[in-house]
C-alpha cells in the first residue's frame, strides 16, 4: 500500500476531531475523501502530511510511519496541495514551482526541466515569469499543483483541489490527476465528480469514516440521507468531457 492509516485519531488543541480512522490508497489509485463541512477531512489530511501529529494510530507511507521519517524523506514521498493558498507571495511562478524541488539535491538543469514540465502539465507554461500574487485564484491553484508535481512523489494529497476553479478547469484538473496515475487522496465536495473520477471513496461524518468502497456501492441514497441530511436520487449522470466543452465552445463561436 502506498498509504495506509490504521486507528488514527487526531486532536486539535486538545479537542478530539478525528476518531479511529482507517483508510488505504494503493499504487496508482485515485481515492476521494468526502463528507459534510467540519467533519474532519482536512484535519485527517493534515495529519498525513505532518502538519498535525495523530494522538493515536499509525500513518504509513510505503510501509513506514510517516511521523518517524526524516522531514526530507517524508517530502520525497508525499506532495500536497493544501487548502490554504499563500496569498501574497512575492515570488514568480517559476520560483514557487521550484520550491517543490527542495527535498532533492539535484542538478539545477534537472530541476529546471521538471519544473517546466510540471507547469506545462497544468497549462501554465507561459506564466513562469509572472508574480504569483497577481494570478487568479484558479491559476494559483494550478501553480500549487505544479509545485506538487515537481516534487516528483508517488503519493499526492489534495485538499479541495477544485475550489476556485470554473467547471472547465475543475474537469481538466480531475482528468489530469487521473492521468498522472499517482496514488492520490483528494478531499472533494462534489459527490458527482468524486463518483465520476475516483476509483474508490471514503465518507467521513462527525470525525469518523463511516463508509468506504467504489462510488457506486457507497453513495447510496440512504447513506447520503444519513450523512448529509438530503434526499438524493441516483440517475445516469451527465459528465462534460473536455471534448464536449470544446464542441460547445465551437458551436457558440459559430452562432455568434
Ligand atoms: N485550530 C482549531 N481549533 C479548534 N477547532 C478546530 C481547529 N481546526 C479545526 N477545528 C475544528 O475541527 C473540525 C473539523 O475541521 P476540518 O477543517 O478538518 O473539517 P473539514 O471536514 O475539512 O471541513 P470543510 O469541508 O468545511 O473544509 C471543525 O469543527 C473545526 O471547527
Amino acid at each position: 500500500m502506498r498509504l495506509a492509516l490504521n486507528g488514527v485519531s487526531v486532536a486539535v488543541e486538545g479537542t478530539p476531531i478525528v476518531h479511529d480512522a482507517a483508510l488505504e490508497v494503493g499504487d496508482g489509485e485515485f481515492v476521494a475523501l468526502v463528507g459534510p463541512n467540519g467533519c474532519g477531512k482536512s484535519t485527517l489530511l493534515r495529519s498525513i502530511y505532518r502538519a498535525l501529529r495523530p494522538s493515536a494510530g499509525l500513518i504509513a507511507v510505503d510501509g513506514d510511519d510517516v511521523h518517524r521519517l526524516p522531514a526530507r524523506e517524508a517530502a520525497r514521498r508525499t506532495a500536497v496541495v493544501a487548502q490554504e493558498t499563500p496569498a501574497d507571495l512575492d515570488f514568480t511562478v517559476a520560483e514557487i514551482v521550484r520550491m517543490g524541488r527542495t527535498p532533492y539535491r539535484a542538478d539545477a538543469s534537472v530541476d529546471e526541466e521538471l519544473c517546466g514540465r510540471a507547469l506545462d502539465r497544468v497549462g501554465l507554461g507561459e506564466a513562469s515569469g509572472r508574480i504569483f500574487a497577481t494570478l487568479s485564484g484558479g491559476e494559483k491553484q494550478r501553480v500549487l499543483l505544479a509545485r506538487a508535481l515537481a516534487q516528483d512523489t508517488r503519493l499526492l494529497l489534495l485538499d479541495e483541489p477544485t475550489a476556485h476553479l470554473d467547471i472547465r478547469h475543475q474537469l481538466d484538473l480531475l482528468h489530469l490527476v487521473r492521468e498522472l496515475g499517482l496514488a492520490t487522496l483528494a478531499v472533494l465536495h462534489d459527490l458527482n465528480q468524486a463518483a465520476a473520477f475516483c476509483d474508490r471513496l471514503y465518507v467521513m461524518n462527525a470525525g469518523r469514516i463511516v463508509a468506504g468502497g467504489p462510488p457506486g456501492e457507497v453513495l447510496t441514497p440512504d447513506l447520503i440521507a444519513q450523512v448529509y441530511g438530503v434526499r438524493a436520487v441516483r440517475r445516469t449522470q451527465l459528465v462534460f468531457e473536455r471534448s464536449q466543452a470544446d464542441e460547445v465552445a465551437d458551436l457558440l463561436g459559430q452562432a455568434r
